[in-house]
């Protein structure tokens, strides 16, 4: 692959012989995209982030303009693209800001001081995050803590965001921020953000495509407008349909479980 954007061939990966991903592979996304990964609980969308970045074995090919992710290490892959793993940062007595500056400064030694704090603040800024940064790790809330660990991937500005269920503390007016704040990343920087999330309609609202892994392999990829209703019997065993709300964003709405 030459192009930019991202893709991946063939990828399976697994933990002590038991196969969880089963050959998935990905179309090209490319610049300035937000895709969505969506499916059941141990689907393998985790595994699939992590394999992406070498923190699960896996054998296949993940590209990033041009360049073959499989053959860097671990810890260059996470240069080039940004990890947040559904675990929550450390609640430690450093407070948020010198919390976001460490994990900067190990993960962009080249950094200058001055760039390293510039780019914490515009994180800040951008998260609305200003009123907890002189706030204690350890006393912050789960959801706090969540948007902290999410500003320390931002913070070191990777060329792509794989974030494993960024909004799963979240309230409903974070939920939104999050997602717009990622949209705004991937509009303005050109970056490529890859999400794994439960919840479809935030899904179909902010995502430029929806891609559904099942039992380990990819089930379909599309744009939201493509979202077929079927899949929420085939793939989460519920019965329940698309709407359309008075802005016209599609809505998925559960009527029982199967
Ligand atoms: N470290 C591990 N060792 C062994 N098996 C694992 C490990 N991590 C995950 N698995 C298994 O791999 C499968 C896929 O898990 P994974 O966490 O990737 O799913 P997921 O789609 O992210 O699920 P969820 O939506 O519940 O977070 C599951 O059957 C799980 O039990």
């Amino acid at each position: 692959m030459t192009q930019s954007g991202f893709a991946v061939n063939g990828l399976s990966a697994g933990y002590r012989g038991r196969k969880v991903l089963l050959d998935v592979s990905i179309e090209t996304i490319p610049s300035h995209s937000l895709v969505a990964l969506v499916g059941p609980n141990a689907a393998g969308k985790s595994t699939l982030l992590k394999a992406i970045v070498g923190l699960a074995p896996a054998r296949g090919e993940v590209w990033l303009d041009g360049d073959a992710l499989q053959r860097l290490t671990p810890a260059q892959r996470l240069r080039r693209a940004g990890y947040l793993p559904q675990t929550l940062p450390q609640a430690c007595s450093l407070t948020a800001y010198e919390s976001l500056l460490s994990a900067l400064r190990a993960g962009c030694p080249e950094l200058t001081v001055q760039e390293a704090e510039h780019n914490a603040e515009s994180t800040l800024d951008l998260l609305e995050l200003r009123p907890l940064a002189l706030r204690r790790m350890d006393q912050l809330s789960g959801g706090q803590r969540q948007m902290v660990g999410l500003a320390q991937v931002i913070a070191r500005q990777p060329r792509m965001l794989l974030l494993d269920e960024p909004t799963s503390a979240l309230d409903l007016r974070w939920q939104v921020c999050v997602l717009e704040a990622v949209r705004q990343l991937a509009r303005a920087r050109g970056a490529i953000a890859l999400i794994a999330i439960h919840d479809l309609n935030l899904a179909l609202r902010f995502c430029d495509r929806v891609l559904v892994l099942d039992q380990g392999k990819v089930l379909a990829s599309g744009t939201p407008a493509n979202f077929q209703s079927d899949l929420l019997e085939q793939v989460y065993g519920v019965e329940g349909r698309l709407e359309h709300c008075s802005h016209g964003h599609p809505l998925v709405v559960v009527d029982r479980a199967l």
